[in-house]
């Protein structure tokens, strides 16, 4: 049976500050298949990465996971028996995440040198990560890591690898990244932003790189963005968030072409689309909200073309409109495949 790898139930992850609550997270959920690309798309700020990082249990101080956050990823890691079961990340201790990030989920961030130690060889990186996950001698772990950076499009990897980071350009640095991530064959590769700091082709080549790649080892995918053709490239299903919030989640035809939520609406009104004929682009109008003890309403009300007074008094649920489609708004954009009204909340001008 194809059970989800991850599933995440209603993620909040606050950062207490002195002026008040940070709520970078407030209410996230969603399933991921293996072999499955999610991508997690949205303004600066949304809370993409925070959702990210809270996955792989990189919260700090003041940071935390709010009461009643799920996070429940499918791993043989700590059974007795060999089998898989459910275990809920959100709840799992310094010591026990350190079996699971690396191993079971790997990261790749936009920033390769950032990940990179500079004092080392690429050698000593890779070998150090795969000897740590992995019950294998040095030769053998050397010789996958070797395997790897040509499977990721290093020329001459066996010379190569012994070079240090800084003699790299920044593409070769990602693919190392992405080389290094990929070594212990995770079940869940997280991506945030990796293409971002390199130039248009290298940024298309790496995309290309992650789609093969992730058919190649039938891994989970996470791809966090904010670049809607990006998405429309590599996602099955898209994620879209707004001030924190899941705004809208359903497979990647359906966002493109008949999104319901205002948000995402504007955010598809906001790029060119060979297949629509717009005379001009429409940035969305307004400022993105401030987080800091936001009031129980839509964060996208001062900005929503759609809003009604509901809206004002009212905290929208996520609902599954259709399925697989999930939606936070109360007057949704509807289109002529989801009769939305009755699983949609009735708005003041319906009632
Ligand atoms: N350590 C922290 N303390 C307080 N607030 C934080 C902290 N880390 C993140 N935040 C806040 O959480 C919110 C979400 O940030 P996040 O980095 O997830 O956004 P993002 O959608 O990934 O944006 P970008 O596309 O710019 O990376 C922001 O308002 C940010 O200020």
């Amino acid at each position: 049976m194809n059970e989800p790898v991850l599933i995440v139930k209603d993620l909040k992850t606050y950062f207490d500050i002195a002026e008040g609550t940070v709520k970078a997270v407030n209410g996230v959920s969603f399933e991921l298949n293996m072999n499955e690309a999610l991508g997690v798309v949205g303004e600066t700020g949304s809370g993409k990465s925070v959702t990210m990082k809270s996955v792989m249990g990189m919260i700090k101080k003041p940071g935390y996971l709010a009461e009643g956050t799920q996070i429940l990823f499918n791993t043989d890691e700590f059974s007795k028996n060999g089998e898989k079961e459910y275990v809920n990340l959100a709840k799992l201790n310094k010591k026990a995440f350190t079996r699971i990030r690396g191993k079971h989920i790997g990261m790749v961030f936009q920033d390769p040198m950032a990940s990179l130690n500079p004092m080392y060889t690429v050698a000593d990186q890779m070998i150090e990560t795969i000897v740590y996950h992995q019950d294998v001698t040095i030769e053998e772990a050397r010789k996958r890591a070797i395997d790897l950076l040509t499977t990721v499009g290093l020329p001459n990897a066996e010379e190569r690898i012994d070079d240090y980071p800084f003699q790299f350009s920044g593409g070769q640095r990602q693919r190392i990244i992405i080389a290094i991530s990929l070594s212990c064959s995770p079940e869940v590769l997280i991506a945030d932003e990796p293409t971002t700091a390199l130039d248009v082709t290298i940024q298309a080549q790496i995309l290309e790189l992650m789609k093969d790649l992730q058919n190649e080892f039938n891994t989970a995918m996470v791809y966090i963005t904010h670049d809607l053709s990006v998405v429309a490239e590599i996602a099955d299903k898209v994620l879209v968030m707004y001030g924190g919030n899941q705004m809208e989640m359903a497979d990647v035809y359906t966002i493109f072409d008949r999104p319901m939520h205002p948000y995402t609406n504007a955010l598809l009104s906001c790029i060119p689309r060979h297949d629509v004929k717009k005379d001009e682009l429409n940035p969305i109008k307004g400022q993105p909200p401030i987080m800091l003890n936001p009031p129980a309403l839509c964060p996208f009300l001062p900005r929503c073309p759609k809003a009604t007074e509901r809206c004002r008094k009212e905290w929208p649920e996520l609902v599954e409109v259709e399925k697989g489609h999930f939606l936070r708004c109360f007057n949704p954009y509807k289109t002529d495949k989801v009769d939305s009204g009755d699983k949609v909340a009735k708005t003041e001008d319906d009632k």
